[in-house]
């Protein structure tokens, strides 16, 4: 028997991710004084969530709505639609990321690090990585080569398919308590910030590594801006096509009179801004 659907009212106390799927027939408006606020925000910034909750008053409480919490008060699952995928259910682990906080000492997140190929990106990342290891923190790195390899061995350079599935990867692992570095051109600023926008506030830090396309080009350790130069490799970023710098990033690693700072001290920087800023406890 299909749950009767009603609004939901303030049963659920946990939020659930549902930021961008169309609401159907728009935000129920008792929803606005619920305790459930952080997917009222998400329901009027963009769109989401068929919500349904079974009606207790027509006696049967339905078959899958209603669970026990840990604490012996009931919530009922939340059922969404969300892009193609409907009849699916939000499901929260007691064991949430507070404790995962605790657990790992550190602050899941996403330290996305952008450049021009040749840029430094992986080396930054496995000296970042390095670095937070040899501090007894937990980091996952995802590199845009490695990732065409496996994952997104189906994605082409065009615009639409650069940095697509690494967002929602980030995310999980962000989620999961991870330092998840990702090591991407990523040269749109909007892909960039999508990633920025899917995750909790203060969990997205973008590492620009501002180094001179001259410079980039004279490593080519590759050979692959030579290839693009001769036409060989169309629309390579740099060359024959656009990388936005960002505009308001959480680090610059600039080139100072001619010199880079090396890899060691760029991800001591990095660690530098991340204990400052309460992600490494
Ligand atoms: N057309 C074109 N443009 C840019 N880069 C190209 C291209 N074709 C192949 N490569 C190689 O792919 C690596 C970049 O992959 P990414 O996944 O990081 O790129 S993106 O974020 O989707 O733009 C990049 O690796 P890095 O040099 O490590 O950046 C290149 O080796
Ligand atoms: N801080 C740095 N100073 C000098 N050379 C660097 C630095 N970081 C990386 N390199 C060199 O630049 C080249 C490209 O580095 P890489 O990490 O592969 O860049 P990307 O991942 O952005 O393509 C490599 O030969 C690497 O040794």
């Amino acid at each position: 028997m299909e749950a009767q659907a009603q609004p939901l009212l303030c049963t659920v106390d946990r939020t659930v991710h549902c930021r961008h799927v169309p609401v159907t027939g728009g935000v129920p408006a008792d929803l606005a004084g619920c305790r459930w606020r952080g997917a009222a925000c998400a329901l009027k910034r963009s769109a989401c969530l068929k919500v349904y909750a079974t009606s207790s008053a027509s006696g049967s409480p339905g078959p899958e709505t209603e669970k026990p919490t840990l604490a012996g008060n009931t919530h009922k699952l939340l059922e969404s639609t969300d892009g193609k995928s409907t009849n699916i259910f939000w499901h929260n682990n007691p064991a949430g990321k507070n404790e995962r906080v605790k657990l790992l000492n550190q602050k899941g997140c996403v330290v996305w690090i952008t450049g021009l190929s040749g840029s430094g990106k992986s080396t930054l990342a496995c000296a970042l990585s390095q670095e937070l290891h040899n501090r007894g923190h937990l980091s996952y790195i995802l590199d845009g080569d490695n990732l065409r390899h496996g994952l997104n061995r189906d994605l082409s350079f065009k615009p639409d398919d650069r940095a697509e599935n690494i967002r929602q990867v980030a995310k999980l692992f962000a989620d999961a308590g991870l330092i998840c570095i990702t090591s991407l051109i990523s040269p749109y600023r909007r892909d960039r910030d999508a990633c920025r926008y899917l995750l909790p506030r203060s969990s997205f830090i973008e590492v620009f590594l501002n180094v001179p396309l001259e410079v980039c080009e004279g490593r080519d350790p590759k050979g692959l801006y030579k290839l693009a130069r001769d036409g060989k490799i169309k629309g390579f970023t740099g060359i024959d096509d656009p990388y936005e710098a960002p505009t308001n990033c959480e680090i610059v690693i600039g080139w100072h009179d001619g010199m880079c700072p090396s890899p060691k001290a760029t991800a001591d920087e990095v660690v530098f801004y991340m204990t400052k800023n309460g992600y490494l406890t």
